[in-house]
């Protein structure tokens, strides 16, 4: 696994016992999952207007500021919801083998079978 997400995950589970006041993970467990998905929503919002912006300045720094934001809020969010990084990786290996299009294909297939 990739070791600054192994890090980072390990950090986030510590924080879940952490002191609110000290730590802005922490703060985030406490306020619950709602503000949690509260913070990955708009991340995903300045995504997006980041890198429509990148796509005329040709400027890419705040974007990849704000992909790191939004990576770092949806790794707090499995955390919370006691999954990790790591499960995550290893769906997308599970996927290395098999184009997209083939998997839509296979999805189409068996909703129509039903
Ligand atoms: N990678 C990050 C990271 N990325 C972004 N952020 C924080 O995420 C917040 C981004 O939200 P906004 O830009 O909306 O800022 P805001 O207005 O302060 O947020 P709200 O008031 O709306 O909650 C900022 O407070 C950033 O500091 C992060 N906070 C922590 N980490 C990692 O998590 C570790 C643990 O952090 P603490 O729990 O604070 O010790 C750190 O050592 C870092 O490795």
């Amino acid at each position: 696994m990739n070791d600054t997400l192994q890090q980072l995950d390990a950090t986030l589970a510590q924080r879940k016992s952490a002191d609110p006041a000290e730590s802005y993970v922490a703060s985030l467990h406490h306020k619950g999952l709602n503000k949690i998905l509260e913070k990955v929503g708009e991340e995903a919002t300045e995504v997006i207007l980041a890198a429509k912006d990148a796509d005329h300045s040709g400027e890419r720094q705040e974007l990849i500021a704000e992909v790191a934001d939004l990576w770092f809020h949806c790794m707090v969010m499995l955390s919370h919801l006691d999954c990790s990084s790591e499960d995550v990786l290893t769906r997308l290996r599970q996927r290395f083998d098999l184009s997209g299009l083939e998997e839509k294909a296979n999805r189409q297939r068996s909703t129509t079978n039903k």
